[in-house]
C-alpha cells in the first residue's frame, strides 16, 4: 500500500462532562488541534498522476474544518451527545469524510503535543 498524509489545525474548546467532577478536563478549556487525514492505495491502484489524491483536494477538508469547528465549542458543533475526546473526534471525523475520500484509512488527532488519538476502521 502507498500512503498519503495531511495535516490540519484548528482551535476550539470543549468539556468532557462526564469525567467526574475532579478532572481539570471536566472544566470548560480549549486546545489546538492538529488533524491529520490518512489516504492509502494499493500501488497499481494510484492515479496516472502517480497520486494516491491531490494533496490540493484536501483544501475542501480545511475549508469544512475552519467552518465546522475552528474557534467553536466542540459539545455544540459535534451535536449527537458523545463526549469530545479526541478520540470520539477522530472517528466523528472519519464517518463524515469516508464518502467524499473513499481513500481515507485513519484519522489522527491531537490535543497536545503529546497526546495523539486515532481512528482506523479494519477494511
Ligand atoms: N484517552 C483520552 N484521554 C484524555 C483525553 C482524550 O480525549 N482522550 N482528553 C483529555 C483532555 O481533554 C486534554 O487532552 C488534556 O490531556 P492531558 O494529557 O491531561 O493534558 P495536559 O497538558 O494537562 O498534560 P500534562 O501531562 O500536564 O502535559 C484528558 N485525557
Ligand atoms: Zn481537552
Amino acid at each position: 500500500m502507498l500512503t498519503i498524509s495531511k495535516e490540519f489545525h484548528f482551535s476550539a474548546s470543549h468539556v468532557l462532562d462526564r469525567l467526574p467532577g475532579w478532572h481539570p478536563c471536566a472544566r470548560m478549556h480549549g486546545h489546538n488541534y492538529v488533524v491529520v487525514l490518512e489516504l492509502s492505495a494499493r500501488r497499481e491502484d494510484l492515479a496516472e498522476t502517480g497520486f494516491v489524491r491531490d494533496y490540493r483536494e484536501l483544501d475542501i477538508f480545511k475549508k469544512w474544518m475552519d467552518d465546522t469547528l475552528d474557534h467553536r465549542h466542540l459539545n455544540e458543533a459535534m451535536g449527537e451527545g458523545l463526549p469530545p475526546s479526541a478520540e470520539n473526534l477522530a472517528a466523528w471525523i472519519f464517518d463524515l469524510w469516508i464518502e467524499r475520500f473513499p481513500e481515507l484509512t485513519a484519522v489522527r488527532v491531537s490535543e497536545t503535543p503529546k497526546t495523539w488519538a486515532e481512528y482506523r476502521p479494519e477494511r
